[in-house]
């Protein structure tokens, strides 16, 4: 069957060869013309003043051209000619969703989550070699996808030097500034007044709880170390969280819904809080069944509060209540994230870089003694999701459903 194409009023129609049929308002179709004029080719920018449409626009005619596979409409107040290629339309269809498409969770595409726990990792590193990324776009890409897949991936034979692995890192993408400075290279100096600069033991947790936007990924490189202790463990925070919701859907539902603040303020001219407190578990606002971030620092967690839409006016047992839940919750949450059949123990070697999602794996140091020397950077979630996609997809597929 043909595509055709009818409109009345509000919509255009379309049922399309496989006889789905979708309705789009006029002043949507209008407003993503793609044309030369309405949008810049190049910059995949909207030229188009939206707001100078007549909000009742409605075409002058409609036209399925069935040699190019294009939608044409000739707009009613100008005589403006939009056209429309039918897959784009077939894409971006919202009434009704494409079949297959009705949850809208595909969206988000960057790699497919392989959960883990201890068992799974037993014969399992995912690991890369240096000389396969410091060299080779393929080998960035074998790095970006075991990173986005597992959450960690050491990388193997990196040269002991924090120059190199400075370019090592930028491989990916961009470094992400902070306080802490772009690249870091630190000691237990105590220079930045946080406990990551000793040598006390630092149990599993997210960075950057109290900015408003964690780093996204995050890298360790130890350079030096002569002394005892200073394990690093690794948890995966979205596996934990779904255990957790099945084994206890109440505690998954506060932690993942009550706001909770976090800190930084052990430098004399820093003090920062996010600007939005927001939950521990972090779930897709459209799909309250997928995490999409963990924050969790205890160390650095400010003091509980009982936000607003939780405190109960005309209820001290209520407060109590919640107070006493609150504590249950996020202890189950640790029992879990440093269970057994979870925490992962690796003794980081120099020569060898980790590579880990913060939004995802948390990560812990135990107490050491003796010189200890560790580099490393943040990227931003943004710019690592774009390097996955353009890795992975050719950039006209990407941008053709723009
Ligand atoms: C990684 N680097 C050493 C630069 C900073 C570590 C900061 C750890 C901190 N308590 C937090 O959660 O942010
Ligand atoms: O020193 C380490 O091994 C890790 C320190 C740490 O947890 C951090 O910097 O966030």
């Amino acid at each position: 069957m043909a595509a055709t194409a009818t409109f009345n009023e509000k919509v255009v129609s379309v049922t399309f060869s496989d006889r789905f049929k979708s309705h789009y308002n006029h002043i949507w179709l209008r407003d993503n013309c793609h044309c030369k004029q309405c949008y810049h080719d190049v910059t995949k920018q909207r030229l188009l003043d939206t707001f100078k449409i007549p909000t009742d626009i409605q075409p002058s005619s409609v036209e399925v051209d069935h040699v190019s596979s294009f939608l044409k409409v000739v707009w009613n107040n100008d005589e403006h000619l939009s056209t429309f290629s039918l897959s784009w339309l077939k894409a971006n269809a919202y009434n009704p969703l494409p079949p297959g498409n009705e949850d809208e969770d595909d969206d988000v595409d960057y790699g497919s989550y392989s959960p883990w726990n201890k068992k799974g990792l037993r014969y399992f590193t995912p690991e890369v070699e240096y000389d396969d990324v410091i060299s080779t776009t393929d080998g960035v890409k074998d790095w970006v996808n075991k990173t986005s897949a597992y959450g960690f991936c050491f990388v193997q034979n990196v040269p002991v030097d924090p120059i190199k692995t400075k370019e090592l890192i930028e491989r990916i993408t961009f470094i992400k500034p902070t306080h802490y400075g772009g690249f870091w290279d630190f000691t237990a100096d105590m220079s930045k007044n946080d406990t990551a600069y000793s040598n006390i033991e630092i149990p599993l947790h997210t960075d950057g709880t109290y900015w408003s936007e964690a780093p996204g990924y995050q890298s360790f490189h130890l350079l030096k170390h002569n002394g005892t202790g200073g394990t690093t463990s690794l948890s995966d925070g979205f596996n934990v969280a779904y255990t957790l919701k099945l084994l206890n859907p109440k505690y998954f539902e506060l932690l993942s819904t009550v706001p909770v603040d976090f800190h930084c303020a052990g430098e004399e001219d820093v003090f920062i809080q996010p600007v939005v407190s927001r939950p521990i578990i972090i779930v897709d606002e459209q799909n309250k069944d997928k995490v999409v971030q963990i924050r969790w620092n205890n160390s650095d967690r400010s003091v509980l509060k009982i936000p607003k839409s939780f405190y109960q006016m005309n209820s001290t047992a209520m407060n109590v209540d919640f107070v006493e839940t609150f504590y249950k919750a996020i202890s189950a949450f640790r029992e879990l994230l440093h269970d057994d059949e979870q925490e992962m123990f690796y003794q980081l070697r120099p020569g060898q870089l980790l590579l880990f999602d913060n939004w995802r794996v948390l990560h812990s140091r135990t107490s050491f003694t003796g010189e200890r020397r560790m580099c490393g950077a943040y990227y931003s979630k943004d710019d690592f999701i774009s390097r996955y996609k353009t890795l992975n997809n050719k950039r006209e597929d990407l941008v053709a459903e723009l």
